[in-house]
């Protein structure tokens, strides 16, 4: 478990103060994936630096299996910091280095014996997928096999927790599914807990359990990210689900299909978790003399479960619609009725 309390960071250039990180409190349980999510110049990387203490602290604790970081001599801190893994953007390799050399650096600092050291690395290369590559140098690979170096040093000593720093920002999108996949298996084999900053939807989406979304230094909402994703709150949040679900909002499109006729309505269905799962649709058509037109859905699953907008056109006889709401709304799936406004 970490325990974040009260967090700040001020930097103090010459021209100006910037409160880059502003009282942040948080708890991250052991053995989950946790999203740090923000825009550009909203803290996260001063915030994931701080928490192994790559930048110092102007105020509050990190607390790691009980131990405060933030308390702890240099002597401390370094041999702490073999337990905190951190991965980067831009992979941060040693080029003059061999995969295996790279890998085996922070076994060497760690002085583990050099059988100890060979073991090892061998099992972290099978474990990120990059055996027969154990003599290559990082310009020999490609941005997702840099990644997979970065990842298999970051487990070296065997961390409490993995940090990630945008760690899919300079891949492209087919290589971020991978290495993000990779992550969720090494999340789920070790029971490691992840932290990982982003400014991708799609990143939190997922692998991540909980999301944390901050903005000018602050945390302004935090939860489990199917429920944020369902309900966001602030605005900004809102601007981030958007962009993974740009049919949440736009009723617009739908606008010529809502009429004011009995015998017609346009119902947004909005599916959480299992629900994803369920027939609703057949089921209405078996059991109600109703027609349903079908307008424009989307799906995203995430950790807990998937999410989903359906957005249909009923046609039937006026009393036999109610009936057909009414038992959507019984299946546990939300239900709104579209209107004029
Ligand atoms: N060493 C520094 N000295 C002064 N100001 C800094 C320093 N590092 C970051 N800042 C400022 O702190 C604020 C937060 O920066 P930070 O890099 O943590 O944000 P971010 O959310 O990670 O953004 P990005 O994704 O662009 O890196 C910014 O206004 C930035 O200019």
């Amino acid at each position: 478990m970490i325990r974040i309390k009260n967090l700040s960071k001020l930097y103090q250039t010459k021209k100006q103060q910037v409160q880059a990180v502003d009282n942040v409190s948080l708890n991250i349980e052991q053995g989950e994936i946790f999203g740090v999510i923000g825009y550009s110049g909203a803290g996260k990387s001063t915030f994931v630096r701080l928490i192994n203490r790559l930048e110092e602290p102007t105020n509050g604790s990190v607390v790691i299996h009980e131990k405060d970081i933030t308390k702890m001599s240099t002597n401390q801190l370094r041999k702490k910091r073999q337990k905190i893994g951190m991965i980067f953007q831009h992979f941060n390799l040693l080029w003059s280095r061999t995969v295996f050399d790279n890998i085996a650096f922070p076994l060497e600092i760690a002085s583990v014996s050099k059988t100890e050291q060979k073991k090892k690395v061998q099992e972290l290369i099978n474990l990120v997928g990059l055996a027969g590559k154990e003599n290559a140098y990082p310009s020999q690979l490609s941005g997702g096999q840099k990644q997979r170096v970065g990842i298999a040093r970051a487990l070296a000593n065997d961390p409490e927790v993995l940090l990630c720093d945008e760690a899919t920002s300079a891949l492209d999108p087919e290589t971020t599914d991978d290495i993000l996949d990779l992550l969720v298996s090494i999340n789920k084999k070790l029971n490691l807990t992840v932290i990982l900053i982003t400014h991708e939807m799609h990143v939190i989406q997922k692998i991540c359990h909980r999301v944390a979304v901050m903005e000018n230094g602050n945390v302004v909402e935090t939860g489990d990210v199917l429920d944020v994703f369902v309900k966001p709150q602030s605005k900004t949040t809102k601007r981030f689900v958007q962009q993974l679900n740009p049919l949440e909002y736009e009723k617009e499109n739908l606008v010529e299909f809502i009429n004011d006729k009995e015998d017609s309505e346009v119902v947004k269905l909005h599916f959480i978790g299992n629900n994803a799962k369920r027939a609703v649709i057949s089921e209405v058509a078996k059991k109600f003399d109703v027609e349903i037109n079908i307008l424009q859905g989307s799906i995203a699953p995430t950790q807990e479960g998937a999410y989903g907008t359906l957005y249909v056109e009923i046609n039937g006889d006026k009393k036999i619609l109610e009936e057909t709401i009414t038992f959507l709304e019984g299946t546990g799936v939300e239900v709104e009725v579209l209107r004029h406004v």
